[in-house]
């Protein structure tokens, strides 16, 4: 609310959230004014206690700004669009803005974070892992959960983290909030919305090495990704270039995948229900949760199944691993249109070797509505978990003692040692969430709403129509 109009004294603004095209959401307000006093302040009052009760409202943020992060307006984007929506909120937001990679995930392992209502993260989806990761491992350092143990049950976060996007891909902010626009991102976070997100842990051996919520992906997107480094200068064009330099190279990869299904879930890669707001099987999951966190609170040790591997061997154009449905810009639909942000589950996409047309075709299926699963190279597991061991495992295992160059060594291989063929001499990198790994025999495990975001999931067509704005709230 706001004090205004100097002729008419008795004047208040409300300002209020509409929806518009797409997922879009706008501020807008209205001003009232009465001339009788009694009702003016009685009006105030009322508005004044209902917010009052808007308890799951954020009060105070703590927001880290990458300024370098897609085409750089990072600083912009939060200072004209999302700051001023803030301060009308009467939000109090302490901004960092960062100097260095990872200079908020390490902010995070020690802030002081008691204030704090939320987390900001002003950037793409890298920045958003850093964000993350800070958060994760502060709480299991908090909660003294050894993160390096692959089957240590983590703390779940209670602090939730909003996304501004203002990075390359914003595959996160797209695929929770339907859409990558800022002013939209800032609304969802003033009215302080939760949605709970499947967090998969990545370790190489007994060592932790990532978490991902969004791709993890080897073979294809894992050398687009290495591709897209050298040309960051290009800003988000670099994904582009590097796809498509990497689709003419035509790369498969040998390697074992083994993973165990999430049986218990109630929907399937293929069965094309989508993951909206309110979403009918993550709330089923969340039920299994918490009667399983009480089972667990009362002594009893959940026992996971041990006995139901399935192990798949080959030569791979692309190994994917996906908690949620990764849309975005390029693939409205994303890489698995049925996954489901909190459901507990991952769906593994296995993309067999092809020929360059057949890869092709699968690709651009991802830009319609096609079913991009629908060719007898690509299979989709729904998994809880999955191990992948490359097949020249044994020689990388030899030479891993310098890391940091391990992954240049492969791809420098792969244009003089192996220029045409396209075998399966070399290995292929992990592409986590838009970063690499350094290792490339992994084993990934689905944790099951670690996380909270503002957002609510992906509203349904029928209530976008609806230009109401009081359904909003
Ligand atoms: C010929 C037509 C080809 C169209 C192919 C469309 C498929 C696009 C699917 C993209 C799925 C992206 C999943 C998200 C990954 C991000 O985490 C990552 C990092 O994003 P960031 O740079 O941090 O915003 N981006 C990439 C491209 O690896
Ligand atoms: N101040 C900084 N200088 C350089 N790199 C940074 C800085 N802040 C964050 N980063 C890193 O930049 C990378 C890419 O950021 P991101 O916001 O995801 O943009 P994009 O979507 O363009 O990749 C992230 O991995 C993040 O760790
Ligand atoms: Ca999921």
């Amino acid at each position: 609310m706001k004090w205004q109009h100097i002729c008419k004294p008795r004047a208040f603004t409300v300002r209020y959230v509409q929806r518009v095209r797409k997922h879009r959401w706008r501020c807008k307000e209205v001003t009232f004014w009465c001339s009788d006093e009694q009702l003016f302040y009685q009006w105030l009052q009322a508005f004044h206690d209902l917010l009052e009760q808007q308890t799951h409202r954020p009060k105070n943020l703590l927001v880290y700004i990458n300024p370098y992060g897609g085409k750089k307006r990072g600083k912009q984007i939060y200072e004209n669009k999302v700051a001023p929506l803030f301060s009308a909120a009467g939000i109090c937001a302490d901004v960092i803005v960062t100097e260095y990679a990872n200079h908020a995930r390490d902010h995070l392992y020690d802030a002081n974070l008691e204030k704090y209502d939320g987390v900001v993260c002003v950037g793409g989806d890298g920045m958003f892992s850093e964000v993350l990761h800070g958060l994760i491992v502060r709480m299991q350092k908090d909660s003294d959960v050894d993160h390096n143990n692959p089957s240590a049950q983590l703390s779940r976060c209670n602090m939730r983290i909003g996304i501004i996007p203002a990075g390359s891909t914003d595959c996160i902010c797209y695929a929770t909030v339907g859409i990558n626009d800022p002013e939209t991102s800032a609304l969802h976070i003033i009215l302080g919305d939760c949605q709970p997100l499947d967090v998969c842990s990545v370790h190489y051996k007994r060592t932790f090495l990532k978490y991902s919520v969004s791709l993890l992906g080897y073979g294809f997107y894992g050398d687009v990704l290495k591709g897209s480094e050298k040309n960051r200068w290009l800003g988000p064009a670099r994904y582009d270039v590097s796809g498509f330099k990497t689709f003419l190279t035509h790369h498969c990869y040998e390697g074992s995948v083994s993973f165990q299904p999430a049986k218990w879930v109630l929907g399937s890669p293929r069965d094309q229900t989508t993951c909206t707001s309110g979403c009918y099987i993550c709330r089923q999951s969340s039920k299994q949760l918490d009667e399983q966190e009480q089972t667990q609170a009362c002594g009893s040790e959940h026992r996971e199944q041990d006995d139901d591997w399935t192990t798949i061997k080959g030569r791979f154009m692309a190994i994917n691993a996906v908690s949620m449905s990764c849309a975005c810009p390029r693939s409205p639909n994303g890489l698995s249109p049925a996954a489901h942000l909190a459901d507990g589950s991952a769906d593994l996409i296995l993309v067999r070797k092809c020929s360059r047309l057949d890869f092709l075709r699968h690709l651009i299926r991802h830009t319609s509505n096609k079913d991009q699963f629908d060719f007898p190279f690509v299979e989709v597991y729904r998994v809880k978990n999955f191990q992948f061991t490359p097949k020249h495992f044994e020689d990388e295992d030899n030479e891993s003692t310098d890391i940091g160059i391990l992954g240049k060594k492969n791809f420098s291989q792969i244009c003089t040692d192996h220029p045409s063929c396209g075998c399966n001499h070399v290995n292929s990198i992990w592409n986590c969430d838009g970063e690499t790994l350094d290792q490339t025999a992994i084993e990934m495990r689905v944790h099951c709403q670690l996380i909270k975001l503002f957002a609510r999931g992906i509203e349904n067509a029928k209530l976008e129509d609806d230009v109401n704005p009081s359904k909003v709230f």
